[in-house]
């Protein structure tokens, strides 16, 4: 008796931005999902004509466009696992809020897109604030960089106790299920340092940083990674784990293009074994 192979597979979804570069939003989150063998679903919000030196333009999808297509994943193929990216403007973030709150969009990772690692504002002023009180609290996790944090939080970050106080603070006051505070904005060797929080225990996750310009896409591909691990069934500290791992290797084999800065090398284990 032959035996039937079990071909179930985890389902993620990414609610984010085209970056034309290929370096970051939906094109690193898709890689990213292949990767850890999680079929990948997708809804565009915005399609930004950017490259390793920049963005210079972002058209958005009308918020009708965005809900139809989280509509069309979840009511056919189901989700285990979903991620936002770049949301743009007042209107997408406000539809998929709400489609958060109708449809079983489970194990919910916000990366509240808003400040470059730079620490120019990408989202109006009226955006962040809805973001804030509207999908945040929905949020099994939020993974602000230093300069999101600093808004979320109202607080400067320079140093590592300044990341611990601004994890405690956002989860105080934005009441998401827990919060990543990244490190890649940081200076010396607290570049790389995340700071994780949920409520019961604060953790430091530290990795060696690494010593390269070429960072585009880092703080896509770690939230498409946990949700990833999400879909694979860990539990959220375990999901943030891997995720990390998976963000360094892909930024010690980050990948020379262009004439800025280069994106992380998401098929690294491919790279390194050759063509
Ligand atoms: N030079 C580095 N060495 C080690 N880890 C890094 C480095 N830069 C970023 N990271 C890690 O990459 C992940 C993404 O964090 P980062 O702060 O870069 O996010 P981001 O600002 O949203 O990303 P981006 O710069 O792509 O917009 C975090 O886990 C962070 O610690
Ligand atoms: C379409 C799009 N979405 C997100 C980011 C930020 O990316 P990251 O924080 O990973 O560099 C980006 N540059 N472009």
């Amino acid at each position: 008796m032959s035996t039937v192979p079990d071909l179930s597979i985890p389902i993620a979804l990414t609610i984010a931005g085209s970056d034309s570069g290929g370096g970051a939003g939906i094109q690193a989150d898709l890689r990213t999902f292949a990767f850890h063998q999680v079929h990948g679903t997708s809804a565009l919000t915005c399609i930004t004509a950017q490259n390793t030196q920049g963005v210079t333009r972002v058209d958005a999808l009308p918020p009708e466009a965005v809900v139809a297509q989280i509509a069309a994943v979840a009511g056919d193929i189901g989700v285990q696992a979903v991620k936002t990216g770049m949301l743009l403007n007042r209107e997408i973030i406000a539809a998929v809020a709400q489609q958060a709150e109708e449809l079983p969009l489970p194990n919910l990772v916000v990366d509240p897109v808003m400040v470059s690692r730079t620490g120019a504002q990408l989202i109006a002023d009226e955006a962040i604030a809805l973001l804030c009180t509207d999908l945040l609290p929905k949020a099994r996790l939020t993974t602000p960089n230093r300069y999101e944090a600093q808004i979320l939080a109202d607080l400067e970050i320079h140093t590592l106790d300044d990341m611990k106080q601004a994890a405690e603070r956002i989860l105080q006051t934005h009441q998401p299920g827990a919060v990543l505070v990244k490190g890649g904005g940081m200076t010396g060797e607290l570049r790389g340092v995340d700071v994780f929080a949920d409520g019961t225990q604060l953790a430091v996750l530290q990795t060696q940083t690494v010593h390269t310009t070429d960072t585009h896409g880092t703080g896509c591909t770690l939230s498409a990674a946990i949700a990833a691990n999400l879909a694979l069934g860990r539990d959220l500290f375990s999901a943030v784990q891997h995720a990390k791992d998976y963000v360094t290797h892909a930024l010690q084999h980050s990948l020379r293009i262009g004439h800025g800065q280069g994106p992380v090398g998401h098929f690294y284990s491919l790279l390194s074994s050759g063509r």
